[in-house]
């Protein structure tokens, strides 16, 4: 899967989505994450990417000219043109279900907006989708595009160990993931809940599913009366 980012700071991108597990996973070539500088294609002599808002307002615009040029170069020799998703504050909020349904996209070019606004016409001219993080405003689109390529590559077939790496995870399936420990069984007197040493798989499977429903029903009602719906018959 290839993400092309269109931002102001390739570097942020470069630096972060070259760790862990999106490292690994651009070393073995399962993913792409290519970051491409929108200030290269202004035409500007100053290579100027923004300018005032007309109708007057605080803050600067990212003007249409380098965001569309960056675009209409990158996707010149696709037959196919990629989804292109704008980070932004306006749009359908990311959550595992959509991050689903992307990963199974082979390609998705990433708008990352800076300073108060993109002109409206670059939206209207190569925007498909806007996805927002959560209701809170950032002071660039870059986060987010790290957000939705970590949450949406790890997903991806290969990316992970295996599909139960994350066939478990809170919000995977409709629930909080169920508590987890590690070796010392006994930490300053804490232990470990002796069925996880009980080696018996199918009490410790009961246990984890209970776990689970008892802190979605805790943290999250929202979320349990939504399973509760759909499992009503083996609660
Ligand atoms: N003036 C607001 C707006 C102008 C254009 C650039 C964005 C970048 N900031 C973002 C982007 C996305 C999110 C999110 N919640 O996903 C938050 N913040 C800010």
């Amino acid at each position: 899967m290839k993400f092309d980012v269109l931002t102001l700071f390739p570097e942020l991108f470069n630096i972060v989505m070259r760790e862990s597990i999106i490292g690994r996973a651009q070393e073995n070539g399962i993913i792409k994450v290519n970051a491409i500088n929108i200030r290269d294609y202004s035409k500007d002599k100053h290579k100027k990417v923004d300018d005032y808002p007309f109708g007057g307002g605080t803050g600067m615009v990212m003007t249409c000219q380098p965001v569309i040029d960056a675009y209409n170069d990158i996707t010149k020799d696709m037959t196919v043109k990629p989804k292109v998703i704008y980070m932004s504050p306006q749009g359908r909020v990311l959550n595992q279900k959509i991050a689903k349904e992307l990963s199974t996209e082979e390609h998705l070019i990433l708008l990352c907006g800076h300073y108060e606004g993109i002109d409206e016409r670059i939206i209207e001219e190569i925007v498909d989708e806007e996805i927002s993080i959560g209701d809170y405003v950032l002071t660039g689109g870059e986060l987010p595009a790290m957000v939705l390529i970590d949450c949406v590559s790890r997903l991806v077939q290969g990316v992970l160990a295996s599909e139960n790496s994350y066939s478990e995870e809170s919000h995977f399936n409709g629930l909080l993931e169920y508590p987890q420990y590690t070796r010392p069984a006994d930490y300053n007197g804490k232990k470990v809940p002796d069925i996880l040493l009980s080696g018996h798989h199918a009490n410790i499977e009961k246990w984890r599913t209970q776990q689970s429903i008892e802190r979605t029903k805790q943290k999250r009602p929202d979320m349990y009366e939504v399973y509760e719906r759909t499992h009503k018959k083996n609660l």
